[in-house]
């Protein structure tokens, strides 16, 4: 329910009126936020790939992750709402970040996070590599103080540097531990697999505050398991929740940079997000998503449920 006096939200253009393939993409056709007067959620795109160790490509995702999303319809029965009618959400259009130069590019997401929070009081970001979940942590804490970080990902990217480079794809959650943003306590990995550098890194992660549930674990004991961990991990504190697409499989998300083999499935994954839905989310990210190695938009159509499934836990009711 609104409070009385305030507009009904502003959702998507009607699908059956415009075709949903006619018009520029916002994310799911929905209002641009200088369209509206302030919005409950932003989305908002961070085009910036120059954090990655491996295959490039990731800048381009925000783009294709809006031109997948137009197929997204209003209700969303598996969670009993409709994500764009319980709050206004809105499209912030993309954040400028410096393709030359990290350290320039990270603050710049900072600011352009902090000056959108002034008009949307939380931002799900479409990457983009890793790298910009750094960024988008300083300031969410910066509001909450330190937050649970649910982080959905093949890898761990709780690395220390790459050719000496310290802020990477491979890094953020490291230098954002190191720096006291996440609460080392209820914080943790899902979906991690796959060869690492050494075995010390999982004692490193350990110790940088994260606890890991394998893909292997998702498949042995299933989803509801998997999600009882979670919750008895994360509790009822302030929860940034990061997914980089390669957390699935490469046959559900062929289009990203570090592909590893045997991951999660969409289905898998969405299951796992529907079942968030009163937990204290106070921002997220999705990212990694990579159009130069996507077929059919197989990639970027995971990624924009993924992002449903966000707003639609997000949604008070
Ligand atoms: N964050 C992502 N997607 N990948 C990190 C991979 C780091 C490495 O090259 O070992
Ligand atoms: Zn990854
Ligand atoms: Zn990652």
């Amino acid at each position: 329910m609104q409070p009385s006096g305030t507009p009904e939200p502003r959702g998507p253009v009607d699908a059956s009126v415009v075709p949903r393939f006619a018009g520029i993409a916002t994310f799911a056709r929905l209002p641009r936020l200088d369209e509206v007067e302030k919005a409950d959620v932003a989305i908002v795109g961070v085009p910036f790939d120059s954090g990655v160790s491996y295959r490039p490509g990731a800048r381009f995702g925000p783009a294709h992750v809006r031109e997948a999303s137009r197929l997204l319809r209003p209700y969303n029965p598996a969670q009993e709402v409709f994500p764009f009618g319980a709050q206004q959400v809105a499209d912030a259009g993309d954040i400028a970040a410096n393709p030359f130069d990290i350290a320039a590019a990270v603050a710049e997401i900072e600011a352009g996070a902090r000056e959108l929070r002034s008009r949307a009081d939380r931002l799900v970001a479409i990457g983009g590599d890793h790298t910009i979940a750094l960024p988008l942590l300083r300031e969410v804490t910066s509001v909450h103080g330190p937050v649970a970080v649910l982080h959905f990902d093949a890898h761990l990217d709780t690395w220390d540097t790459y050719f000496g480079a310290p802020t990477t794809h491979g890094t953020p959650f490291r230098r954002a531990s190191e720096e006291g943003l996440i609460d080392l306590t209820a914080s943790m990995h899902v979906g991690i697999r796959g060869p690492l550098y050494a075995k010390s890194d999982l004692e490193d992660d350990a110790r940088l505050g994260f606890a890991i549930v394998t893909s292997e674990y998702v498949e042995e004991h299933g989803v509801p398991s998997a999600v009882d961990r979670i919750r008895a991990r994360v509790g009822d504190k302030p929860l940034y929740i990061s997914i980089d697409i390669d957390v699935l499989d490469p046959a559900h998300a062929p289009g990203t940079g570090t592909p590893e083999a045997g991951g999660l499935t969409s289905r898998e994954l969405l299951r796992m997000l529907r079942a968030l839905t009163d937990l204290r989310i106070v921002g997220a990210d999705v990212v990694e998503v990579a159009p130069a190695y996507d077929h059919a938009q197989l990639t970027a159509v995971a990624a924009s449920h993924v992002v449903y499934e966000l707003l639609s836990a997000m949604a008070p009711r």
